[in-house]
């Protein structure tokens, strides 16, 4: 059976520095990988190449198959992605902001709706962005990533900038994306939701991977605990 997404032997370079060591992880249908590890080890360099916004320098990256380099249309019609900055136009409104990306991606209009009641954006709707906050905006850029249920969806650091709330509120709906079938890859800093959300928790550090735990989801409390112990040590193992 071919992974939902497969990447093999993946590195990359910058100049001289080197950013990911050949890497390779796969998942399957409805997974969900969290990246973790500290400040410059490489999860934004992976993600984006997922991506496809940037080209590694070796290996290659799957999703059902399909090679960015062979399909770059069909490719990106399977994945949605949510950056780690803002980036979009300012002075359009929330609703204006989906409607583009529904249009963008051929979604039905009846899902903008949607989408922005799941995000509890309905007051904000006719809001312009500059207005927003740091955490409304977050929402905003996952609404996008996740609005038109892509096969593989992307998520670099979801979880900043939101509170508590809504920080719970996104673990449910990660696990309710992965139930539809959606496999998903994000960042995180934060334990709790890689012990809650992720099936595979892969420690990443000076571009490689330093560990991968497969969650059995018996105990998450108990995980993230263990999680939080294992990221404090490597922290200080890079300081020393
Ligand atoms: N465009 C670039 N040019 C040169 N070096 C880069 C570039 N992008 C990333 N790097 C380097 O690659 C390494 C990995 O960076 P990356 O952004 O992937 O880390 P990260 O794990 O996402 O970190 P953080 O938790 O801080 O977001 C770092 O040493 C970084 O300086």
């Amino acid at each position: 059976m071919t992974a939902r997404l497969e990447i093999k032997q993946v590195a990359k370079f910058f100049k001289d520095k080197m950013a990911l060591y050949p890497f390779s992880l796969s998942a399957e249908e409805g997974q969900c990988i969290a990246l973790c590890g500290g400040n410059g080890a490489g999860k934004s360099t992976l993600l984006h190449m997922i991506a496809g916004l940037s080209l590694p320098n070796e290996g290659k990256i799957l999703i059902d198959g399909v090679d960015i380099l062979t399909n770059r249309k069909k490719y990106v019609s399977l994945i949605g992605y949510m950056p780690d900055e803002f980036y979009a136009q300012e002075s359009l409104t929330v609703n204006e902001f989906f409607t583009f990306y529904a249009a963008f991606r051929k979604v039905a209009k009846s899902r903008i709706q949607e989408v922005i009641q799941l995000l509890g954006l309905e007051e904000k709707q006719n809001e312009r962005i500059q207005h927003l906050s740091k955490g409304m905006r977050q929402r905003l850029l996952f609404g996008q990533a996740w609005m038109a249920h892509p096969a593989v969806l992307i998520l670099d650091e979801p979880t900043n900038g939101l509170d508590p709330y809504w920080i719970n509120v996104f673990i449910d709906l990660l696990k309710k994306i992965k139930s539809s079938g959606t496999t998903i890859i994000f960042s995180t800093h934060m334990m709790d939701v890689a012990a809650e959300a992720a099936d595979q928790i892969v420690f990443m550090d000076q571009g490689k991977m330093s560990e991968l735990i497969v969650n059995n989801h018996q105990n998450p409390e108990q995980l993230m605990v263990d999680l939080t112990n294992r990221y404090r040590q490597k922290e200080v193992s890079m300081v020393k």
